[in-house]
């Protein structure tokens, strides 16, 4: 049994930072060893505008450890009215990607895209300034069980985006199903996916056997065992398709502890330490570092980062709360035992 493992610095490529007070919490724990991330952009009022996400990003970098690199990659939330020219000035602005939240999906997702025509425009333009497109893909369908809602958005809404821009590199986000999984595999080299670490480690007998537990809520959400198991052995494949992406989405402990609670699952206090746990489950330790930190920079054409981290076998209890800025934050596995930590 190994007691360390030391690979090239992660990225990850896919977070909620949140904003105002809160970034003095999620910012020093997502810059503790990624080296940069893809920030969503679903705030209250989203950003839907260059100058918008260059505004989000000053904040973050202001809420950065003394001497810290980390390297906040701005993304763009398409709404049914984003245009070509908005890309454009995105672009220039060093916007890396543009989100898809089909209008009603998830948190705060109300400014949405309601038909997915809208956005061709702003596709066309993103195909052109090589802009990454990422998806949150569920349909909306109020009468679709919530546990279908994935694999009826490949269905219905990624195969016909996936023949209409054969161009535009798409990443299908935090993937919860073998459909998922099966689907990112066979097509093209344009298409890719995250896989979050909790649903690596869990599934839905977690989050609602023995009591409802809320803080295994969130979107997509937890599915059945078998569709975790397909979500292992896509990780663990090696494939380039499959990186890392923690959806850590931090909400108020009385948000999440509640008669309709949020969607979201806090991770990002001890992410690679969670993927560590679901990988070596798996036996395969030696997959990490391609899918921590190899293959998320080669899709989105930045470099791989020339500096390490080290994990080591240590075994540690996670705290019951964390600063919320002015409330506080219940994390995944609170009060419970992890056996990685970065060094
Ligand atoms: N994943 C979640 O359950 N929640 C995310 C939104 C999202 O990524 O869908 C959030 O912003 O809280
Ligand atoms: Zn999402
Ligand atoms: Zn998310």
């Amino acid at each position: 049994m190994s007691q360390s493992l030391t690979i090239c610095r992660p990225d990850d490529w896919h977070i909620h930072l949140r904003d105002g007070q809160a970034l003095e919490h999620t910012v020093p724990d997502a810059a503790r060893y990624f080296g940069r991330a893809i920030i969503m952009p679903n705030l209250v009022p989203p950003v839907i505008q260059a100058e918008q996400a260059l505004a989000y990003k000053e904040r973050i970098l202001a809420a950065r450890p003394e001497g810290s690199n980390f390297d906040p990659l701005m993304v763009l939330y398409l709404t049914d009215n984003t245009s070509a020219d908005d890309i454009a000035r995105a672009k220039e602005a060093g916007v890396v990607a543009c989100k898809l939240y089909p209008a009603g999906a998830t948190t705060n997702s109300d400014s949405g895209v309601t038909d997915i025509k809208n956005v061709y425009p702003a596709l066309d333009a993103m195909q052109e300034h090589s802009i990454r497109f990422c998806l949150h893909g569920e349909v909306t369908d109020s009468s679709i069980d919530i546990f279908d809602r994935e694999q009826r958005f490949i269905d219905s809404t990624l195969q016909q985006l996936n023949k209409d821009f054969p161009e535009l590199k798409m990443v299908l986000e935090h993937i919860t199903t073998k459909d998922a999984a099966d689907f990112v595999n066979a097509a093209g080299d344009n298409m890719a996916a995250t896989i979050t670490a909790h649903h690596l480690l869990y599934n839905r007998n977690h989050m609602l056997a023995g009591g409802i537990r809320p803080h295994y809520y969130c979107l997509p959400i937890l599915k059945r065992s078998s569709h975790q198991e397909a979500l292992i052995a896509a990780a663990c494949s090696g494939s380039p398709k499959f990186f890392l992406g923690t959806d850590s989405a931090p909400h108020a402990k009385h948000a999440k502890e509640a008669a309709c609670g949020c969607a979201g699952a806090y991770t990002a206090y001890a992410a690679v330490e969670l993927y560590a746990e679901a990988f070596e489950d798996a036996n395969a330790l030696d997959k990490l570092e391609g899918f921590a930190s190899h293959f998320g920079p080669d899709f989105y054409g930045l470099p791989r980062h020339d500096d390490t981290i080290t994990l080591v076998r240590e075994d540690w209890t996670v705290p019951d709360s964390m600063d919320f800025g002015d409330s506080d934050l219940v994390p995944l596995r609170a009060g419970e035992t992890l056996r990685w930590r970065v060094a």
